[in-house]
């Protein structure tokens, strides 16, 4: 799959899913936006990046996508830097009860804005790919995290609205959902509090119910997302026992 002369903005960039999904996208060729909330650590990432892929091939820009001001900023920096948007994945995330208008904000807030910038930015005639990470709590419970899981489905719900308009009018711009299970970042690891602790064995039923993906695993479902046709909506749910299977 050449991605060559592409380009990518990613949010949530320097770790995790994002970071995996920016690793993807360069090894086929494609220039990537790195867009994240930690500035150390996204620089010293675009220097790792740079003696890998070549220089030129990544821009890092501090963004937090739940400030309008910023993320507006930022895909006009990605524009200025490399002259066009080609695919768009909105991934930063948080899973953060205590703090849930935060994590609203982060979650589906930031998605929003971020798809609603692709369609204005991306060249209608040329076509474009946004790949909106949701969760497979996107599409059922989550027990220990209600708000979490309301957010996942409003990026759910959004994403399959905007994708069938883009697909009725022509836009040209596919809009994908991915819903992967657990998978093994930082944030997998998140702190377990008194509430998560009380539903401990909701949680491993879960775990073991679905298993944990490895990013290497997940990664191969990425490039299949990416595939460069303009089709109607697609959107996918991962879990490792039936990885990846296309969902109506
Ligand atoms: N890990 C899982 O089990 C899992 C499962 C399903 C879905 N997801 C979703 O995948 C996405 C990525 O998760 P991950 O596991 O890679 O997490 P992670 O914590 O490893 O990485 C998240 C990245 O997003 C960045 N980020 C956080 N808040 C931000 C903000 N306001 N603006 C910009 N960047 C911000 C962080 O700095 C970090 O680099 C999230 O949307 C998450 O909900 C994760
Ligand atoms: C179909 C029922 C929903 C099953 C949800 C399965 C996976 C959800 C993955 C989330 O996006 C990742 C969230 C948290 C992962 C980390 C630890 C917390 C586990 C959840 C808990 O403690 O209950």
């Amino acid at each position: 799959m050449s991605l060559d002369g592409k380009i990518a903005l990613i949010t949530g960039a320097i770790k995790g899913i994002g970071r995996a999904f920016s690793e993807i996208l360069l090894k086929n060729g494609a220039k990537v936006s790195l867009l994240d909330i930690n500035t150390s650590e996204g620089n010293e990432l675009k220097t790792v990046f740079d003696s890998a892929y070549g220089e030129g091939r990544t821009c890092f820009i501090r963004c937090d996508v739940s400030s309008e001001t910023e993320l507006n900023d930022a895909f006009q920096k990605t524009i200025e830097t490399f002259g066009r948007l080609d695919i768009i994945c909105n991934n930063a995330g948080i899973l953060d009860e205590q703090d849930w208008e935060k994590m609203v904000s982060v979650n589906l807030n930031g998605v929003i804005r971020g798809t609603l910038l692709g369609l204005k930015h991306m060249k209608k005639e040329e076509g474009g790919v946004i790949v909106n990470v949701s969760s497979l709590a996107g599409l059922g419970p989550l027990p220990s995290a209600p708000v979490y899981t309301a957010t996942k489905h409003g990026v759910v719900g959004f994403s399959r609205a905007l994708a069938d308009g883009s697909s009725l009018l022509g836009l040209g711009i596919r809009i994908n959902v991915l819903c992967p299970a657990f998978v093994d970042t930082h944030f997998f690891k998140s702190e377990i509090n008194e509430t998560l602790a009380a539903l401990q064995d909701a949680r491993n039923k879960l775990f073991h119910q679905f298993g944990v993906l490895q990013l290497r695993t997940h990664c191969c479902g990425v490039q299949h997302v990416y595939r460069p046709v303009t089709t109607g909506p697609d959107w996918f749910s991962a879990c490792s026992n039936c990885f990846n299977y296309r969902l109506s």
